[in-house]
């Protein structure tokens, strides 16, 4: 990693990379990331259905807020802002929580399978929260939907088919099986739509604000869910990050014993669950936040054109030392101080997991609040390691760009209770 990343810093902070077809520029350093998150206006968004025509991945996103530009966006956001501005007790996660460190001990003294399980519990927990729907992925994980769920999770992160879209016009095999996927998908959140609506029908006291409310949130979510899954991919990472160092896991777990007791019932109120934000840091989830110029810009000595796209590489301003002093190691106590979204002990724009600015991640705070409830409970409950022969003691193998996820991660569970 360090000898792939040097050359990169060594430069003013822009890389230009050969991408989709075209050339873009890569950026890596805090300077340029601040412009590219405060002018959302010069630096817009680009749907992943404008960049690799005909593939069924961006198809499975589909159009979503989280791509538009403009008015369009803001009208959306309007709608859907207070939905996320509410506050997120603990206590709205406590029964699936709950549910998956049940499951985990009854697996305890197996190998565990971390990606697939939190996997199942992310659309659970999202699915119950958000959408008022039961996936009962984690108990029930051959059921249709989640084998839906599972297919259009594979289209998106295989990468064959981002570099070479057109096999996507004559799929066959398991992508035909996929595109069939993303046809009930459709059928599945418009079915969904339509429960929403009846129900709001039926249901007076709500106003018409509130209707759009719903059908937005399931349109969006529903599309989210599908294609993101960050919080199961980055809460894999606390898992193997605290893996590879057991100093740290014990610390960790004395903290949280400190706070909570430790007993089988003990679970978290708000005020009392701590930070994770390092392993997001070290493996940042989405690697490339992707904007199109709507007019020229300099950065540096270099001038970019009007329609010139840019990402802000999340990896690389993860690992640039300029802004994180021996980034190849996991530390996490200078994200420790935080006490709300703002990391104060991390210079602004360094950190860029969640994007920032206007178009930050409207589900950080709902994330954040999970995650760490969710490896309180597991700190609590058990205590784990790497297998001897795991590949994970030496590197952390990846899905390649776009989404990363610690692919066959498997630990050894021991209960503590
Ligand atoms: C660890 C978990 C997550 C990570 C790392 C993450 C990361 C991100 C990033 C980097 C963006 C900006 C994308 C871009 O500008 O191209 C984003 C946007 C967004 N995220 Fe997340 N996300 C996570 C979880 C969630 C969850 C659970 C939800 C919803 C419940 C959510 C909802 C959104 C929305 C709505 C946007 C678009 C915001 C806008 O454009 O105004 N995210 N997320």
């Amino acid at each position: 990693m360090d000898n792939f990343h040097k050359s990169y810093f060594e430069t003013p902070g822009v890389v230009k990379v050969w991408m989709f077809g075209t050339w873009e520029y890569s950026i890596s350093n805090a300077e340029y990331a601040r412009k590219v998150f405060t002018q959302s206006d010069v630096y817009q968004k680009v749907s992943p259905m404008d960049l690799i025509l005909g593939s069924l991945g961006p198809l499975v996103v589909g159009k979503s807020l989280i791509f538009e530009n403009g008015h369009t966006y803001r009208g959306h956001r309007t709608v859907v802002n207070p939905a996320f501005r509410r506050a997120w007790p603990t206590q709205l996660f406590k029964k699936l929580l709950i549910d998956m460190v049940e499951f985990m001990e009854d697996e305890a003294d197996k190998p565990l399978h971390v990606l697939p399980m939190l996997y199942r519990v992310t659309i659970d927990v999202l699915g119950h929260i958000i959408m008022g729907y039961s996936f009962d992925a984690l108990r029930n994980p051959g059921n249709h939907k989640t084998a839906m769920y599972d297919s259009l999770v594979d289209a998106i992160v295989g990468p064959v088919y981002s570099i070479l879209p057109w096999p996507d016009k004559f799929p066959m095999g398991e992508r035909a099986k996929q595109w069939k996927a993303l046809d009930k998908y459709h059928a599945f959140i418009e079915g969904m739509i339509d429960d929403k609506l009846a129900e709001s029908e039926n249901s007076p006291a709500l106003t018409e604000e509130e209707r759009n409310n719903a059908n937005l949130l399931t349109l969006l979510l529903g599309s989210y869910i599908m294609t993101k899954s960050g919080k199961s991919n980055s809460l894999s990472y606390v898992v193997l990050e605290l893996a590879r160092h057991p100093e740290i896991q014990q610390k960790a777990r004395d903290i949280v014993i400190s706070v909570i007791g430790d007993t089988r019932d003990a679970y978290p109120n708000n005020d009392q669950i701590k930070e994770i934000r390092e392993t997001l840091r070290k493996t940042p989830i989405v690697t490339d936040i992707r904007r199109r110029l709507s007019e020229p810009v300099q950065f540096g000595p270099y001038s970019l054109p009007k329609g010139a796209v840019v990402i802000v590489d999340t990896w690389l301003m993860h690992y640039n030392p300029a802004s994180f002093h021996e980034p190849e190691k996991f530390i996490p106590e200078p994200f420790v101080d935080d006490k709300s979204t703002d990391v104060k002990n991390v210079a602004p724009f360094t950190f860029t997991s969640f994007s920032n600015g206007a178009r930050q991640c409207m589900g950080m705070k709902l994330s954040l609040i999970e995650q760490r409830i969710a490896i309180a409970l597991l700190l609590l409950r058990f205590e784990w390691t790497l297998p001897a022969n795991s590949p994970f003691w030496r590197s952390t193998p990846t899905t390649p760009a776009g989404l990363v996820m610690p692919v066959g991660l498997i630990v050894d569970l021991k209960r503590r209770h």
